[in-house]
């Protein structure tokens, strides 16, 4: 694992933005997975800026979203789908019949598992995967305990993820209880994965990625078993370690 060190957030989403359009001005048809959350706002915006520059075109990407919450519909301003509209897809040239994020609110959820890990595969997995850290070391929305052996699947998510996603619901009874997620070994198939962290509130989390040992307890330890993950992390998130 290899671990860059920047001064602080933009540092860390400039540099990540270099790195992905580096790798996808390499490939030709480049397939990328994407998160949700506070980490990744910024690299969306410089993304933007790089698009409108002309540095970078979206035109022949494919995205995959990680996760999505089980009941939302994609016009929830809370739901990814409409997180990656808002902060990305409705700004570049990404067709948008190439972007994938799992779907939350259809019936047959367990369907919907099994065509997203389809549909993954049938793009030849991930080239470029991006990851925030969940403060109790969840990659996605894969919590303390899912198997590293763990596809797309629906989780129940743990009370201090929907105490800490609560920020942005009306109120912590607001935020769903369950999602679907990209499983541990979806995302291990990614060829190369770089990890977000920023802030003291990821500094423990991040020590613990650093120097604890490998167990599904700690989710995103499993990371340290990949041959290409790159951590971008800031003078914050390093503070602990
Ligand atoms: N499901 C998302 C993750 O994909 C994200 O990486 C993580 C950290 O979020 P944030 O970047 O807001 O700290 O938790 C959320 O619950």
């Amino acid at each position: 694992m290899n671990i860059v060190k920047v001064k602080n957030y933009d540092e860390m989403s400039n540099k990540a933005c270099q790195v992905l359009v580096d790798r996808m001005n390499k490939v030709n048809n480049p397939v990328l997975g994407l998160a949700t959350g506070s980490t990744p706002e910024g690299l969306y915006k410089e993304l933007i800026k790089t698009s409108r520059k002309g540095d970078v075109s979206f035109k022949h990407t494919t995205t995959f979203n990680l996760d999505e919450y089980i009941g939302l519909s994609k016009s929830n301003a809370n739901s990814y789908h409409y997180y990656m509209k808002n902060h990305l897809f409705q700004y570049i040239d990404v067709n948008m019949d190439n972007v994938h994020v799992p779907k939350g609110d259809v019936l047959d959820i367990k369907k919907e598992c099994q065509e997203y890990e389809k549909s993954i595969r049938s793009h030849g997995n991930i080239d470029l995967q991006i990851l925030g850290l969940g403060a109790n070391g969840h990659i996605g929305f894969n919590e303390p305990g899912t198997s590293f052996n763990s596809r797309t699947h629906i989780v129940d998510l743990a009370e201090s993820t929907r105490q800490a996603n609560a920020r942005f619901f009306d109120s912590y009874n607001d935020v769903p209880e369950q999602a679907i997620t990209m499983g541990i070994e979806t995302i291990l198939e990614s060829k190369e994965i770089i990890v977000l962290v920023s802030g003291n509130k990821k500094a423990e989390a991040l020590s613990r990625l650093v120097n604890g040992k490998i167990s599904e307890d700690f989710p995103a330890s499993v990371l340290k078993e990949h041959i290409h993950v790159t951590v971008i992390a800031d003078e914050a998130a390093l503070s602990a370690m």
